[in-house]
This record gives C-alpha cells, sequence and structure tokens, in this order.
C-alpha cells in the first residue's frame, strides 16, 4: 500500500520551504537594520574585553525587528567570543513567557546549570542561587551574563521592577531590554532608575521600500522560481508600509497569498491573492481577540454592536444601560465599564472621541466600531 504522505506530498505548491517565512526564523542577513545591530556591537563590544556592557533598551514600533536584530547581535557576539579567552553568557527571555521576576531568574539559573524549581523557593533563595553562580562557577573563568529582556513592559507593568533591581545589583550583569512602548519607564521607580544606566536604540518603522528589500530575501528562499507575479511584492510591502512598517505584517501576507495560491491550484501568487490574504488576515486577528475577551467584556462589545447597528450615538451612559439589558442582571458596576472601554480601544476594536456639547453642558466620550459590523455579530453570536 503506498504510504498515506506520499498522496499528501504530491499537491502542487508554490512553496520550496515554508520556514523563512516563519516569524522565528532568524536570516542570515537584516536588510536595513546594520546600523543598529551595530550600535548594540559597540557596547558589546566590551565583553570580550573582559567588561561587562552597559545596559540598553531598544524601541520600536512591532515588527520593526527589534528581536531579530538582537538575536543576530548575540550570534555574532558567541561567535566572536569563542575566539577569546572569556565567558559570556547571552540568555533570551521572552517575558510573556516568564511574568515574574522569580521565574525569570528561576530561568536564568536553569539556563546557567543550576536546577531550580520554577515555583515553590522563597523570592530570596532563588536570587541567592543566580548571584551565587557568579561567585563560583565550573570554568574558573569569571562569567559575563548579558540578559535580553524582550517585551519587558509586560512584566513591568504585571510584577514591578523588581527584576531590573535585582540584575542591575548583580555583578557582571549586563541587560538588553525591549519595548514596544517608549513610555515603559513609567513603570521604572528612582531607585533602579538610579542604577539602570543605559542606552537607547531607536528602531525606526520599514518603508515600503526596505520592506521590499526584506521581503525579496525571503521570497527567493520560500518560493519556487517564477511564482511571483512583479506586483506581489511591492503590493505586500505598501501595504505593510501602511500598518506603521511592520515587517511581521509584510511576511504574513506573503505568505497568506502563497497559501491562497496553493488553495486555488495556481502556479503563481498574484496581486489579488495579497487583497485576500489582507482581508484573511485581518479576519483572524479579530476573531482571535473577540473569543479571547472575558465573558463581561464581550457583553460590552455586543452592546455597542447593537446600538451601531440602531445608528445611536453611543455614549458611556447609553452604553451601561444597553449592556445592563444584554447581561440580564449578572453585569459588573458603571465605573468598571470604563477599564473595558480603554482595554477595547488598545485593542483597536473601538475608538473614543470627546465632544464638547457647548458652553455650560460639558464634554462626552463618543464610542464609535472599528471593526466590520458583519464579522462582529458572527462571532458574538457564534460563541
Ligand atoms: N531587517 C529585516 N530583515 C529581515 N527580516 C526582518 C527584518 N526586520 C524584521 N524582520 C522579520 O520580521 C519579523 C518580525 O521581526 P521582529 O520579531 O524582530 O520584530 P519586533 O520589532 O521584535 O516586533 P515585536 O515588538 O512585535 O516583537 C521576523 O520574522 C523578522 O525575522
Amino acid at each position: 500500500m503506498a504510504n498515506i504522505f506520499d498522496d499528501l506530498e504530491v499537491g502542487k505548491s508554490v512553496f520550496k520551504d515554508k520556514q523563512p517565512l516563519d516569524h522565528r526564523f532568524l536570516p542570515e542577513n537584516l536588510p536595513h537594520r546594520k546600523e543598529q545591530i551595530t550600535q548594540i556591537a559597540k557596547y558589546w563590544i566590551e565583553a570580550l574585553n573582559n567588561v561587562t556592557p552597559s545596559d540598553i533598551t531598544i524601541y520600536g514600533k512591532t515588527g520593526t525587528g527589534k528581536t531579530a536584530a538582537a538575536k543576530f547581535a548575540r550570534e555574532q557576539l558567541n561567535e566572536a567570543a569563542s575566539n577569546k579567552n572569556v565567558f559570556i553568557k547571552v540568555e533570551y527571555i521572552r517575558c510573556t513567557d516568564y511574568t515574574t521576576e522569580y521565574q525569570v531568574i528561576a530561568q536564568l539559573c536553569q539556563k546557567l546549570g543550576r536546577n531550580v524549581p520554577h515555583r515553590g523557593w522563597t523570592k530570596g533563595e532563588v536570587i541567592n542561587t543566580f548571584r551565587d553562580i557568579f561567585r563560583r562557577n565550573a570554568y574558573g573563568k569569571k562569567l559575563i551574563l548579558i540578559v535580553i529582556l524582550d517585551e519587558i513592559d509586560i512584566l513591568l507593568s504585571k510584577d514591578g521592577d523588581g527584576i531590573l533591581y535585582t540584575l542591575t545589583r548583580t555583578d557582571n550583569v549586563s541587560i538588553l531590554s525591549i519595548s514596544n512602548y517608549v513610555e515603559f519607564k513609567q513603570f521604572i521607580t528612582p531607585r533602579v532608575m538610579s542604577s539602570l544606566r543605559d542606552k537607547e536604540i531607536v528602531f525606526p518603522p520599514y518603508g515600503a521600500d526596505q520592506l521590499a528589500d526584506i521581503l525579496s530575501e525571503r521570497a527567493h528562499l520560500s518560493f519556487k522560481e517564477d511564482t511571483i507575479e512583479s506586483d506581489v511584492i511591492p503590493l505586500c510591502s505598501a501595504m505593510a508600509a501602511k500598518e506603521e512598517g511592520d515587517a511581521r505584517y509584510a511576511l504574513d501576507l506573503l505568505r497568506t497569498a502563497g497559501e491562497i495560491a496553493d488553495e486555488e491550484e495556481s502556479d503563481k501568487i498574484i496581486g489579488d491573492y495579497v487583497r485576500r490574504a489582507k482581508d484573511r488576515i485581518e479576519h483572524n486577528k479579530i476573531t482571535d481577540i473577540i473569543l479571547t475577551l472575558p465573558t463581561q467584556q464581550q457583553r460590552v462589545l455586543d452592546a455597542i454592536l447593537r446600538l451601531t447597528q440602531n445608528n445611536e450615538e453611543i455614549t458611556s451612559g447609553k452604553l451601561y444601560d444597553t449592556y445592563k439589558e444584554v447581561s440580564k442582571g449578572d453585569s459588573v458596576t458603571y465605573r468598571r465599564i470604563f477599564d473595558f472601554i480603554n482595554e477595547l480601544e488598545m485593542l483597536g476594536i473601538i475608538s473614543t472621541n470627546t465632544i464638547s456639547r457647548g458652553r455650560g453642558k460639558g464634554r462626552t466620550n463618543i464610542i464609535t466600531l472599528q471593526c466590520d459590523t458583519n464579522l462582529l455579530e458572527k462571532t458574538l453570536y457564534s460563541i
């Protein structure tokens, strides 16, 4: 009998290898980020002279290559260090996976060969174990540790700045913080700020031409020859440049357009597939967000949808009344509704606009839906 996989593999595909279009793929070359990578290297070069480098903070909007550049610099430093008489470790921590100081320090201990449980010890015990690594390491050489804390804003907003306090007060540790949020330093208290003498590197959004260069390199690795019409890469780049220069979005567009070509059994990716890819990505993103909202927040959204469909101007008072009808007695306080409104706005599902009603009548917040009503209706009522 033929192997079942043989049949599945027979299908025609425009892809020769999908991996280079995956977010986690680290390309050998990062076009248009040489300057930023060189800046990181200029600080990290100290480590090759056995000196702990300055702390660094990287800022930039989503998809501007911050993670890729930091990981690229790490590879380069590891390679350079292998020829020198130094002992350097660069550890990468994504703060959405390790959300407390305890978890981050425990994870660092694990990576440096100390067996620390992910829960159960006191924070003091974990910190002592961590610091002990620098006093007595097996190689007898000074260990320099560079910790990359990606999405640090998440950790700081949830658990405070204890992690930075501990790391800045451990000898031979240097921090590279990565944040999407320029204001993240509001979470840092003066006690930590005074010892965090960090250098800042900004990652600007990519322009359409830069995105086209990035996509061309990846497309070359991912697609078979002559499978892309000439307008496809410029179209993906222009669309992603509008979305704040997000390279991740550009790659998603290109990969999804390729998948649509395969579904259509076409041997070429055409511009129309890119436009369909845009709708599909948008659709999936909104559906995912809505489906993972807590129930009470889904009800607030349901109330906004009903008012929008009735063409009503949505004030917070009117929203609360409709929300109470939707939730049939199981409702939160009026005060809490404002948190929900803020969160929905941050997710980009609604927008709010303050208008003045004229002298003496005060100001009112008007809420407007920012996603497709049909899509919202279908998603909410499928739950
Ligand atoms: N200059 C570049 N050359 C090649 N690929 C790039 C470049 N910049 C970004 N990318 C790719 O785009 C995707 C997103 O990049 P990355 O994860 O580094 O962005 P980020 O700024 O860290 O975003 P976020 O803040 O959302 O985590 C990755 O797949 C990365 O490989």
